[in-house]
């Protein structure tokens, strides 16, 4: 089965520091890794290196079609929240249903609470159509609820044969593989 994700030997530096070496993995179809780690650790770098935004210092690293959700919300503020995800997809409705914010389809981007961003983040990643995902704090400014319907999309994404990366300190809800990087 071809991997979505691939590290293989792979070593990243940042602002002189080397974060990791040596990192190899390969994750597949249906399968969730979850980056853990102390501040400083690396997880948010591993999440850009994963998105092609940051180079490897050494190694390889081959990746599917991907989706980022990370803190630039990567939509525009001044636009209504449907015409905003309508950037991205035609197929917004669903997803803005499954994030319980189909009732702001009219608000303008920037005005939006940060919980509320969060989930216009997650149905934008939701609706790209990408087998693997890519995210970076998830449950920051996610509610409970917020949280419930991240986990059901989180399912559903696996069980359609996608691939998950999400970078947390906190514990997520499901079945995920477990990494955990140094301070
Ligand atoms: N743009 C940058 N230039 C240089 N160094 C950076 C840059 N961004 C981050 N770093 C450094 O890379 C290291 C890892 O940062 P990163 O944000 O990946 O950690 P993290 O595990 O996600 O931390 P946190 O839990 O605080 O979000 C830190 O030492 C940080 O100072």
């Amino acid at each position: 089965m071809t991997a979505l994700l691939r590290f293989d030997d792979v070593a990243l530096r940042r602002g002189g520091r080397l974060l990791f070496e040596g990192l190899s993995l390969d994750l597949h179809p249906g399968e969730a890794l979850h980056v853990m780690g102390p501040n400083g650790s690396g997880k948010s770098s591993l999440i850009r290196l994963a998105a092609g935004l940051l180079r490897a210092e050494r190694g390889r690293v081959d990746r599917a079609a991907l989706a980022l959700a990370n803190d630039d919300l990567a939509l525009d503020r001044e636009l209504p929240l449907r015409r905003a995800l309508g950037f991205w997809s035609r197929d917004i409705e669903a997803p803005m249903e499954w994030l319980g914010i189909d009732h702001l389809a009219h608000v303008p981007v920037r005005l939006l609470s940060s919980g509320q961003a969060k989930r216009a983040t997650i149905a934008r990643v939701a609706a790209s159509m990408a087998p693997l995902w890519l995210l970076d704090e998830p449950l920051n400014a996610l509610d409970a609820k917020g949280g419930e319907c991240l986990s059901v999309l989180v399912e559903k994404h696996l069980a359609s044969g996608g691939a998950i990366v999400a970078a947390s300190h906190q514990s997520l809800p499901g079945r995920w593989s477990k990494l955990e990087l140094g301070a």
